[in-house]
């Protein structure tokens, strides 16, 4: 079912024809942040980082023939009559580096990545001998190359093996240390300091009392940040305190001036309550009309055409050390991790140069029908069955419902315009574990 647009269709706190498209939000949110700069690791700290140039192989792999077999190796052209009996000239162990050169009529016995003796050109394996060490007898023969791993079969000396812009897995790190390379430069990780607000809130593990909760969306975001590749740091959260609120954040900035920060993420205080600290604090604003920043600078305030997730905030806070990006996520726990998986965690992997900086998007069946808000485009919490092609949404619409965001697998949206979606009817899913 489509409703058009415009005054008169939205049945939620705004009028979805003000709103602000989520692809234009998404773009002010990216356009906050800058590429990364370059940094060196050691192997054992890359794995999930983006490499920040070309990877070349100073030797080739392997670096040397060698072996593929326990066995001995040999001339083929001495095994021309089977079974055949030779002398057994030389041991080579893996790791030897002095194997002399094989005479014809000999064979050297040869272990697995052993280098082939000059002079050999095929090894047979141990099985098809009588295993002896002075004199070894062959009963089959091989031929020539049989066994062998030549030199450079993997990668040549001087070939890029990992392109600038990959993602360092096991495989990558596993092929960087085989070329010889003990520390690789990558892309470092964007600073992002998290701030979450409300009088209301208790640090997990302290008692409550009624009417407090404890606050998640802090340890919630800054995980995000860290899943998202970038590193993210819990500040200690603050009541709806103008005064308090900017003076722990500025303390944050000017803590310490080495490390600059890239992103402030704020949770809560952005929508039309009386206490509204984030948006008292960032002063320096347009109205929500006005959803640009003036001169650029200042946080702007802006209802999203989106559910959940509708206020946001963007734009640059003036701290101690210069400006800062800020993004104010909404406080309802499932539109800030909702928010944060829209509009920041592209960003964020767009500017460490993330190969895949979106999640992977699905299309599926949708298992149980669903209503969305018209004007908004709205993303429920979701169960794939990939198997089964399809989808089931988990728990109702409400931002409050982080039990069922827990039990999530994907995102499933649906689109600005459509109210109605049936069962059966295929719809967009982004899978959260890719
Ligand atoms: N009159 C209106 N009221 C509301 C509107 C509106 O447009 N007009 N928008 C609603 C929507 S949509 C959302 S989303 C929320 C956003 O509110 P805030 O960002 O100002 O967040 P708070 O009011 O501070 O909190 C909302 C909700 O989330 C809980 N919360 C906040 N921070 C945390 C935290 N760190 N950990 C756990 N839970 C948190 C808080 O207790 C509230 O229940 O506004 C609606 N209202
Ligand atoms: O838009 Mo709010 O973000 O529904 O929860």
């Amino acid at each position: 079912m489509r409703a058009g647009h415009g005054a008169g269709h939205g049945h939620d706190h705004g009028d979805p024809a003000a709103m602000r498209p989520v692809a234009e939000h998404a773009a002010a949110v990216a356009a906050l942040l800058h590429p990364t700069a370059t940094e060196t690791v050691p192997l054992a700290q890359a794995r999930g980082r983006v490499l920040a140039e070309d990877l070349v192989s100073p030797h080739p792999l392997p670096p040397f023939a060698n072996s593929a077999m326990d066995g001995y190796a040999v001339r083929a052209a001495d095994l021309a009559d089977v079974p055949v009996a030779l002398p057994v000239a030389a041991d080579v162990p893996a790791g030897r580096t002095d194997g002399p050169p094989l005479a014809a009529g000999t064979a050297h016995r040869i272990m697995t990545g052993a280098a082939m003796p000059d002079g050999a050109d095929a090894v047979v394996q141990v099985e098809w001998t009588d295993a002896g060490t002075e004199t070894v007898a062959v009963e089959r023969a091989v031929a020539a190359g049989q066994n062998v791993r030549g030199a450079g079969e993997d990668v040549t000396a001087g070939q890029v093996v990992l392109p600038a812009g990959t993602l360092l897995g096991p495989a990558q790190i596993g092929l960087a240390a085989a070329v010889g390379v003990g520390a690789v430069p990558v892309r470092r990780r964007p600073r992002v300091l998290v701030l979450s607000t409300g009088s209301e809130l208790v640090a997990p593990g302290e008692p409550l009392q009624h009417g407090q909760i404890h606050e998640s969306n802090g340890p919630m975001l800054a995980a995000a940040v860290d899943d998202a590749g970038g590193r993210g740091e819990l500040l200690r959260f603050v009541p709806d305190d103008v005064e308090q609120f900017t003076r722990t954040l500025d303390d944050a900035l000017a803590a310490r001036s080495d490390d600059p920060v890239d992103l402030v993420l704020t949770s809560g205080g952005v929508s039309a309550g009386a206490y509204e600290v984030v948006k008292d604090a960032f002063s320096r604003t347009r109205s929500e009309a006005e959803p640009d920043h003036r001169d650029g600078r200042g946080v702007a305030f802006t209802k999203v055409a989106m559910q959940p997730g509708m206020p946001q905030g963007s734009g640059h806070h003036r701290g101690p050390t210069g400006d800062v990006a800020v993004v104010t996520l909404p406080g309802n726990p499932v539109s800030s991790l909702v928010s944060f998986e829209v509009f920041v965690r592209p960003a964020l992997r767009r500017a460490l140069g993330h190969p895949q900086p979106d999640r992977p998007r699905v299309r599926a069946r949708l298992a149980e029908a669903l209503d969305s808000p018209a004007g908004r485009r709205q993303l429920r919490r979701g169960r794939i069955d990939a198997v089964a092609g399809t989808v089931a949404p988990v728990g109702g619409a409400g931002s409050h419902l982080l039990a069922a965001l827990a039990r999530a697998d994907c995102l499933l949206v649906v689109d600005e315009d459509t109210t109605h979606v049936p069962a059966g009817e295929t719809v967009e899913v982004w899978l959260l574990d890719g």
